[in-house]
């Protein structure tokens, strides 16, 4: 049986991580811890390093962090990895607005996950991601900027239209989890 602990504040990405383990034969058993930890300016790649390194520190044990960033092509990438900040200053209107004006509503959902196998390691990085464009918002407003991101895959629905099942089945967080997922298979079986 293999097992992570995956520190996060987001209840909503622990619960896509457990389902989308869940629907596949990991059998990789998840808890979670949520630890404060800054989070640094700089590529997502940093941001996602200096994350987990600072929870492994902080833990003094192996641990798994994730990290999501909303890419705007119009905008050379913003925001990013800040997506966080700017979602809570300008709402999905206002990230709509953003764009009004561009060429493009093309936008990229990358997922970097980072697996630390213990304190002053250093992490290894899972990327997944998913091309979509900005909509104005529909459906249910539960999790962050799902009603604004409508994949490319996603027969015209917005992540937060779709059910979990469709969700997770095209996701930047599944595509980068599956990577996670058959690193730690590997690790377990040559152990
Ligand atoms: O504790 P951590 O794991 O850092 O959780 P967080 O909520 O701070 O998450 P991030 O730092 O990765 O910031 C990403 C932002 O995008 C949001 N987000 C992350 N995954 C998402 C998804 O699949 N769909 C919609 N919004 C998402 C999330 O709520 C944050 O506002
Ligand atoms: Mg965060």
């Amino acid at each position: 049986m293999t097992s992570f602990v995956f520190v996060t504040g987001n209840a909503n990405k622990l619960k896509e991580v457990k389902a989308i383990l869940a629907a596949g034969t990991s059998g990789i058993e998840v808890t979670s811890q949520s630890v404060d930890v800054p989070e640094v300016q700089g590529s997502t790649q940093e941001v996602a390093i200096a994350k987990c390194s600072a929870a492994a520190e902080k833990l003094g044990a192996a641990c798994v962090t994730e990290d999501t960033a909303l890419c705007f092509e119009a905008l050379g990438g913003l925001p990013g990895p800040y997506i966080k900040d700017f979602l809570g200053k300008l709402g999905h209107d206002g990230l709509n607005t953003l764009l009004s004006g561009f060429p493009t509503t093309r936008a990229t959902a990358l997922c970097t996950f980072a697996y630390s196998p213990g304190p002053s390691q250093t992490p290894i990085l899972f990327e997944g991601q998913t091309e979509g464009n900005i909509v104005p918002p529909r459906g249910p407003t539960n999790f962050g900027w799902d009603p604004i991101f409508e994949p490319l895959e996603g027969e015209g629905l917005t992540y937060a239209e779709m059910d979990g099942a469709k969700k997770n089945a095209i996701s930047h967080r599944y595509r980068a989890l599956e990577k996670l997922r058959v690193y730690l298979a590997d690790q377990a079986k040559s152990a």
